[in-house]
């Protein structure tokens, strides 16, 4: 395989500092990264570096359960739960290295909580960061429908996390340490190539913990080719990285771009980073009831349930397409959403 390209593209860094007064300069800010790269850095966005680091610690002691434990709240098809080593994406068809858990405001968590005598607080204390991180959100969220001339509150109606119907997540994700003496396998990814298909994400990263590559400005999403031109992402402490899902694109009329990133698996035993990483990524993800139709009535009007459940079948679809040009032969597969 031809080695992946790189150039080093800067990543426009998006201040949400003193946001009501600065309202119109941050929408236009937020407008022009969602319209080229469809990737920005947020700061002064209101949750401290603390609270972070508090969740990020909270995480790693969710992670350190056995997976006996963990397995008692296994991913569902809701797209909530537990899974390890199981998410296979149809860039790679092989599973990413890692292991997650994502966790919704609602309904769809039912019987996904650990017991709290499992791990004492950690209900609360993931609720809480997941409610700061709603607010960041509904912050773009004004920015944007401002931008598509919606109403301001058109999009948080649309992604109430109060509602049973809400189906947005934070996922938290655990990648495992890599080993420098093993040659790792070709086509082998921390997570493969991928777009999501949420509203727009929030990835929080731990400093030193590098590995985030992103493919910037595709002009379409609805495939899974990989740019050639990659950049990486140093994480840098305290910033939010947020790109714009499928979902936000379908709602722009693809005005504003989905774009592929991933994690890659340390190779470079100079450069690369070979211990265990942890992220989070919160992914707005609209109520299965909302109305989903951009401005200019590009696509058909679906709802939130279609557009997920479509989403859904086309990264099973594109998956099952991978495997058997792989391996040549017809295969069953479960695929982990998101
Ligand atoms: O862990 C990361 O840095 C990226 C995770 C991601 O892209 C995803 O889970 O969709
Ligand atoms: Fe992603």
């Amino acid at each position: 395989m031809a080695p992946t390209k790189y150039a080093d593209r800067t990543i426009p860094k998006i201040s949400l500092h003193d946001f009501s007064n600065r309202i119109d300069e941050i929408t236009q800010q937020l407008v022009h990264a969602a319209e080229t790269d469809g990737f920005f850095g947020l700061i002064n966005h209101g949750i401290s570096l603390e609270e972070i680091e508090t969740m990020f610690s909270t995480s790693e002691s969710f992670f350190s359960l056995p997976d006996s434990t963990k397995s008692t709240v296994p991913f569902t098809h809701l797209n909530a739960g537990w899974e390890k080593n199981a998410q296979i994406r149809p860039s790679t068809g092989q599973p990413d290295q890692k292991e997650s858990y994502q966790m919704q405001f609602g309904a769809n968590m039912s019987g996904l909580w650990l017991p709290e005598s499992t791990l004492p607080g950690f209900k609360s204390a993931s609720l809480e960061f997941m409610n700061k991180a709603q607010s960041v959100s509904e912050k773009l969220m004004i920015c944007f429908a401002r931008g598509l001339g919606f109403d301001d509150e058109y999009f948080i109606r649309a992604h109430d996390v109060s509602r049973p119907e809400s189906q947005t997540v934070l996922r938290l994700l655990h990648y495992f340490e890599v080993d420098k003496s093993v040659p790792v396998p070709e086509g082998y990814y921390r997570a493969g190539a991928h777009v999501d298909w949420d509203f727009i994400t929030l990835l929080f990263q731990r400093s030193g913990q590098s590995g985030l590559e992103i493919c910037p400005g595709r002009e379409v999403s609805t495939g899974f080719g990989i740019g050639d031109v990659w950049t990486k992402v140093e994480p840098a402490p305290g910033e939010i990285v947020c790109n714009i899902g499928d979902l936000l694109m379908s709602w722009s009329d693809d005005r504003f771009k989905s774009t592929f990133h991933r994690v890659k698996t340390p190779t470079d035993a100079e450069k690369d980073y070979f211990g265990p990483r942890y992220s989070m990524a919160f992914f707005n993800q609209p109520c299965t009831d909302a109305v989903i139709q951009g401005p200019g009535k590009k696509y058909e009007a679906v709802t939130g349930k279609q557009f997920t459940q479509a989403a859904m079948n086309r990264n099973f679809a594109a998956l099952k397409a991978k495997k058997e040009a792989l391996e040549g032969v017809k295969m069953e597969a479960s695929v982990v959403a998101s």
